[in-house]
């Protein structure tokens, strides 16, 4: 067993024991979020046909070379056609077929003109400047060729890629599997929020967070409920946890009190100890182990320091196990846009928000930062990580950090909409 590792160490050792989880075949919509098990390859050209940008006429660009405002050259429509059906006439020289936006070029036409530049006249139309082949025509294949890789393999489902899918005719879409994260929090004080609350308990507030956290990663939370502080309850519980999940998370017991069960009810379990401790604050007691290639992970019982914990070591091993190639959170660069006065022996991660501010990329704590204060978790899109040994960080410094959140709000300048209060019920 490793004891006190770095962040990193921790990281890419739990990365390399697992492998994604199986693939299946699922609903376009149900698509969106999940990431493709296979590259998709374009099976039809988009658009399937050259066809119209504008309502107008198609005509052979070489019949209007003479044409000039003072004389202009007069085509006979022979025929009219609109989005979704296809001309019978062919298009011959002196002839033209009118057009809405959208419908197939006709036989024999190359050129669409609008219908603002021309005068119609029975069915005789003037025009009085030449066209270009090509011109206002949308090409077959303009947006994607036959054959084209529109997508490779560990790329996300996003609502672009939903509708170009479905331009291509294709209903079933190859994603990975959800991954099954069975999530459990320990503590003979905790409470479920639908009980009464009674002296010395509190409520448990991580089981659901974490829960959330894993719906929002589009991986299935398993609900492992709440397990005294006792090693054969808590053996128990992880193995109805590995039974089920790919990986079994839970918080509290991990440190050194005489209740802290954690890595004994692991062993009690027939798991293996990969780590216990990670040198970080908040959330160091972290403890991994693995049993038949599927990892428990045992994360401290601050409410701030699981969650922490969670972003940086548990959702990069629920993204590899989706099938997401880079899991790891993206790094960021900005100015501290605070003042953190505490020195810090330990490497130390900060809840901050990303605020862009005359473009310039400013973190700004977004509250108190000890170890079980959730308030600050909320808006908190970066862990500002500041290096062990550090004295305090003051405002200007330049600082580095770990995204974990969505950091699009950043570039919004005003609020999208008036915020309500809405006090606890
Ligand atoms: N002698 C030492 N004591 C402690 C150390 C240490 O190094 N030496 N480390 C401290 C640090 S840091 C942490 S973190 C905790 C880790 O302890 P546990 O993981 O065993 O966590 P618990 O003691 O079970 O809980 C800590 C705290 O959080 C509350 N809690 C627990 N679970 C939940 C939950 N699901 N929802 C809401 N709140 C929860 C719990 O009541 C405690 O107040 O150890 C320190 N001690
Ligand atoms: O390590 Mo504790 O989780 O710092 O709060």
């Amino acid at each position: 067993m490793k004891n006190n590792i770095q962040l990193e160490e921790a990281q890419n050792l739990l990365l390399d024991s697992i492998t994604p989880v199986g693939k299946c075949l699922v609903a376009l919509l149900e698509a969106s979020g999940r990431v493709l098990s296979q590259a998709i390859k374009a099976s039809t050209s988009i658009p399937p046909f050259s066809k119209s940008a504008l309502d107008g006429y198609a005509l052979i660009a070489s019949d209007t070379r003479q044409a000039e405002s003072s004389a202009p050259v007069q085509l006979r429509v022979i025929e009219e056609t609109r989005a979704g059906f296809v001309a019978k006439e062919k298009v011959v020289s002196g002839t033209t077929i009118k057009v809405m936006t959208g419908a197939p070029i006709p036989c024999g036409a190359n050129a669409f003109i609008k219908y603002e530049d021309v005068i119609r006249n029975g069915d005789l139309i003037s025009i009085f400047r030449a066209l270009k082949a090509q011109d206002n025509v949308i090409m077959m294949g303009d947006d994607i060729e036959r054959g084209e890789v529109i997508a490779h393999k560990g790329s996300l489902v996003t609502p672009p890629l939903v509708a170009l899918l479905a331009g291509l005719g294709i209903s079933q879409v190859p994603v990975y599997a959800k991954a099954k994260i069975a999530i459990m929090s320990t503590g003979d004080e905790l409470l479920d929020p639908s009980e009464e609350l009674q002296p010395g308990k509190i409520y448990n507030s991580s089981l659901y967070g974490l829960m959330a956290r894993c719906s929002e990663m589009g991986a299935q939370p398993l609900d492992l409920g709440i397990v005294p502080d006792e090693i054969e309850a808590t053996t128990v519980r992880i193995s109805r946890g590995l039974e089920k999940a790919d990986i079994v998370v839970s918080t509290g017991g991990v440190s050194v009190g005489d209740y802290d069960v954690m890595k004994d009810a692991m062993v009690g379990a027939g798991a293996e100890i990969i780590f216990w401790k990670v040198a970080m604050k908040p959330g160091s007691p972290v403890v991994a182990a693995v049993k038949d290639k599927k990892l428990i992970i045992g994360l401290s019982g601050n409410p701030a320091a699981a969650m922490v914990t969670f972003d940086l070591i548990v959702i990069p091993l629920i993204k590899r196990l989706m099938g997401i190639n880079n899991p790891l959170p993206d790094k960021i660069q900005g100015v501290f846009a605070d003042n953190f006065l505490k020195a810090s022996s330990q490497r130390r991660f900060l809840r901050a928000k990303l605020e862009r501010k005359d473009g310039v990329d400013c973190l700004k704590l977004t509250g108190a930062q000890g170890n079980g204060v959730l308030m600050s978790m909320i808006g908190c899109n970066v862990l500002v990580d500041i290096p062990a040994g550090s004295g305090p960080v003051i405002s200007g410094q330049s600082v580095s950090g770990h995204i974990v959140g969505n950091i699009t709000d950043a570039f919004h300048k005003e609020p999208a909409f008036t915020q309500s209060v809405v006090s606890s019920i």
